[in-house]
């Protein structure tokens, strides 16, 4: 049996981060005030936070009609320079939920797009959301990000600074445990997954914590989940809220409410991990040999940017 080497201590520093739960209406410049408020706020709060997390689609509506409206260049448009002078001015790193780009390389297709900065305001990961939510529940929700929106395709696994890797994912992406697999295991050991999003009232109450706490479980990793908070007199699509990170057992460490806005705030142990995995060392016990190499080494399509 081949058991591929897998780190056994895969996040070096504990982190720590700050999830913003924000409401993102049609006002871009709006958004972007706030976003630029709720970091000030976050890093006064905590002087020491590593990390600022925001949303899925937080400078502009969730809406397949209003993707193309509101999509940007990357790393030209507003958002993007705004994130990085962000980013350079606290010394944090930013999980920049996402935003709809624009790619005139490729046509001018859309995509749902996730960067993350350096403290120096670079863009040190890119993520383009890779399954597209679409999807139609009788009586409940129908949607098809398709009809404007192209999938991405790769995973994205990067390094976040001294602390170590991390897997990057938007929303659906959490429905396949594929990517999160991806980052975990060797060569990559990946100690978070973080994945901005916005489930809905729908699937939210039916999914939400049961699929972070899945892919949490699954990998023996944290996985931290960033919402804009609903918006009942908003209207349009009502986005589920409770932001939350779960830790490497599968518990819930920090959680939001639904329709507020806020910051919530979490360290991530840099000896949970390890600890987690000595009591329950499914990390270590797979069966390559019985179920063959499908996520092995050097087989995925990951980005490096
Ligand atoms: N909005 C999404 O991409 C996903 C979602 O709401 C769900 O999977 O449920």
């Amino acid at each position: 049996m081949t058991v591929p080497p897998v780190l056994k201590s895969p996040l070096s520093k504990s982190l720590k981060i700050a999830l913003i739960q924000l409401k993102a209406g049609a006002d871009k410049a709006a958004n972007l005030t706030k976003v630029t408020k709720f970091v000030e706020e976050a890093v006064t709060k905590s002087p020491t936070l590593d990390l600022v997390m925001l949303p899925e689609c937080f400078n502009s509506p969730y809406a397949v009609s209003e993707f193309r409206n509101y999509a940007e260049l990357i790393p030209t448009g507003e958002t993007t320079t705004l994130l990085s002078s962000l980013a350079k001015k606290h010394g944090i790193f930013i999980v920049g939920g996402s935003i709809p780009e624009i790619a005139p390389e490729e046509g001018n297709k859309i995509f749902n797009t996730s960067l993350t900065f350096s403290p120096e305001g670079e863009i040190i990961a890119k993520h383009r959301k890779v399954h597209l939510f679409d999807i139609d529940i009788p009586n409940g929700i129908t949607f098809q990000e398709s009809l404007t929106l192209t999938g991405g395709d790769k995973a994205t696994v990067f390094k976040l600074g001294e602390f170590g890797n991390v897997g990057l994912g938007i929303c659906y992406d959490i429905r396949f445990p594929e990517l999160a697999s991806i980052a975990s295991r060797s060569p990559y050991s990946s100690f978070a997954m973080f994945y901005p999003g916005a489930f809905n009232t729908t699937t939210g109450p039916m999914h939400w914590h049961l699929l972070a706490r899945a892919r949490a479980v699954d990998n023996e990793m944290y996985v931290v989940l960033c919402s804009p908070a609903r918006d009942v007199e908003g209207g349009g699509y009502q986005a589920y809220g409770h932001s939350l990170v779960v830790d490497p057992s599968g518990k819930v460490i920090a959680e939001a409410g639904e329709e507020e806005e806020e910051i919530i705030y979490a360290e991530l142990d840099k000896d949970a991990i390890p600890k987690v995995r000595d009591g329950i060392p499914v990390h270590y016990q797979r069966r390559f040999d019985v179920y063959g190499d499908f996520v092995g080494e050097g087989k995925a399509k990951v980005s490096d940017k």
